[in-house]
């Protein structure tokens, strides 16, 4: 066996090991500690010097080393007085007998040595029936040759939070597990994309090199026409009050008005609206002039010689079958993109809210008719999420997104939430996000919203997380044993390979 560190002190929190001389041991490594029947695989989260000199000794050949007297000055047996301690944390046993893992519940052996964990450690990790590949468990920055998967649908069901600082890779993983889920026959994903990063252009990949693209990839972009994506336009008869309501501020009197107008003439209601001269009801004049100017500043859509005119992504007349369109596609286990950059951030939401409520809505009926079980599962993935579920989120409490969030579980649709600001979405939002993937993450508060709410003890990874390179992310999972240290993988990467080898198929092993 390599000895690494031999075990000095500790406690069950803290496992204290002294490094050997010759071995560099790094934040986040992880070490094997054996027993006779079982072993434990412990996390570094701390690094210090230890010394067996007196601070004053020590002072004093530094400052003479400094100064020039005595070049070659040093301590006696300079490696056994002075050391690196490395604090460790327990994060799983295995039992060697059955190849079990459990949570660890005995202090390893005081004193004994500790190796570096090798891919072999990590026998005891399983696959999962519909499995959702994340990465590599990795040990400091290195990566072990032992993919990771989470059980697919249970972990989406139950939604997922991706927190880190900008840059860190937020976008590269969820666009590597959207490549992984692209073909998988258990799950839709919906991208509400406001960079325009997921579909990929020409020199930037994205989803539609997937190889399996044609079949499982569906965008819709308001822009100009792109080869393979369809121009996004809705039609006015697809709005409903209460969508306009969660994203326009609307007073008493106007939030009246629509609603008499909605319960008049449904679904013609912005036409009848927008055409009116008289006002119907005893709603007042200028109530409906401010409306018409509303609903012509948020829908671009204009009254001119009793005519509309739709200059936006709502359309008079075209687009009746596209909200329908997007939410079979769903169901029929697509990806499906929508480029939102060029629409307003109020826009964006109302479109993703139609979509989101009549999904909702229509997997509740499945539900009460037995059928979701038939159904697949479906993940909203949402950029900047506290826009929609925090605590000062630009679209109304009570939205459909805040909905899916407390209870979309229950209906099979969960929500990937992408941010930078974790600790301004609620906490019980926070604690019903079962599955966090974090990467590094600098802000302090930040980290200690994600630490509290975390399915597994995370109190003592403050330094772990804070010190993730991109790419490199911790995953807590109330699906998973313990937090797993992991890489992801580069998504630039994973296309050219693909490009080079279509067929090959990845193997991969999981963890129950
Ligand atoms: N797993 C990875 N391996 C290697 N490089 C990575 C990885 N993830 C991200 N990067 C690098 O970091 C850069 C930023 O990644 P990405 O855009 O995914 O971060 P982000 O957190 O979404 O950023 P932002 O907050 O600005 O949207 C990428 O362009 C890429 O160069």
């Amino acid at each position: 066996m390599n000895v690494v560190g031999r075990i000095v002190s500790g406690d069950f929190d803290t496992v204290k090991i002294r490094q050997k001389a010759s071995e560099t041991i790094e934040m986040g490594d992880l070490l094997v500690a054996e027993n006779q029947n079982s072993y434990t695989i412990l996390q570094v989260h701390d690094l210090m010097y230890g010394s067996q000199i007196s601070n004053k000794e020590k002072n004093l050949v530094a400052g003479m080393k400094l100064e020039g007297y005595g070049r070659d000055l040093d301590f006696t047996d300079p490696e056994l007085s002075n050391y690196i301690i490395a604090d460790l944390k327990s994060l799983v046993t295995v039992e060697k007998n059955n190849n079990t893992s459990h949570s660890p519940k005995k202090l390893p052996q005081f004193f004994s040595g500790m190796r570096r964990a090798k891919d072999k450690d990590f026998n005891f990790i399983q696959t999962h029936e519909k499995p959702l590949v994340i990465g590599n468990v990795r040990t400091g920055s290195q990566k072990l040759d032992v993919e990771i998967n989470l059980p697919g649908e249970e972990v989406l069901r139950h939604h997922i939070l991706v927190p880190a600082s900008t840059g860190k890779g937020k976008s590269n993983l969820v666009k590597t597990m959207a490549w992984e889920l692209l073909d998988q026959e258990y799950c839709g994903l919906l991208i509400i994309d406001p960079h325009n990063e997921y579909y990929g252009t020409q020199g930037t990949p994205g989803l539609s090199n997937h190889p399996m693209a044609n079949q499982f990839v569906e965008a819709y972009s308001p822009g100009k026409n792109q080869v393979g994506v369809n121009k996004l336009v809705i039609n006015i008869q697809e709005l409903k009050p209460w969508d306009l309501m969660k994203v326009i501020e609307l007073s008493n009197a106007q939030t009246e008005a629509i609603n008499a107008y909605y319960q008049e003439h449904k679904e013609n209601w912005i036409k009848e609206l927008m055409l009116s001269q008289e006002p119907i009801n005893n709603i007042q004049e200028v109530t409906l002039e401010t409306m018409k100017r509303k609903l012509a500043v948020y829908l671009d859509i204009h009254e001119k010689n009793n005519q509309l005119t739709c200059k936006g992504i709502f359309d008079e007349k075209a687009g009746e079958s596209t909200i329908e369109n997007i939410v079979q596609s769903l169901e029929s286990t697509k990806t499906l993109i929508l480029d939102t950059s060029n629409l307003e951030a109020k826009i964006e939401l109302l479109v993703g809210s139609i979509i989101a409520n009549r999904l909702f809505n229509r997997y509740k009926k499945y539900k009460s008719t037995d059928q979701i079980n038939q159904k697949p599962v479906i993940s909203i993935v949402l950029e900047e999420a506290p826009r929609v579920i925090g605590e000062n989120s630009i679209i109304q409490s009570g939205n459909i997104f805040e909905k899916i969030a407390r209870e979309g579980r229950k209906f099979k649709i969960g929500l990937t939430a992408i941010t930078q600001l974790p600790s301004v979405i609620p906490r019980q939002i926070l604690a019903n996000m079962n599955t966090k993937i974090i990467l590094g993450m600098e802000m302090r508060s930040e980290r200690n919203s994600i630490v509290e709410s975390a399915s597994q003890d995370l109190s003592k990874d403050d330094r772990n997380i804070a010190t993730l390179d991109k790419g490199e992310a911790i995953i807590t999972s109330t699906f998973t044993d313990f937090a797993i240290p992991i890489k992801i993988p580069y998504f630039k990467k994973i296309v050219d390979q693909t490009q080079q080898k279509p067929t090959e198929q990845i193997e991969f092993r999981g963890i129950t």
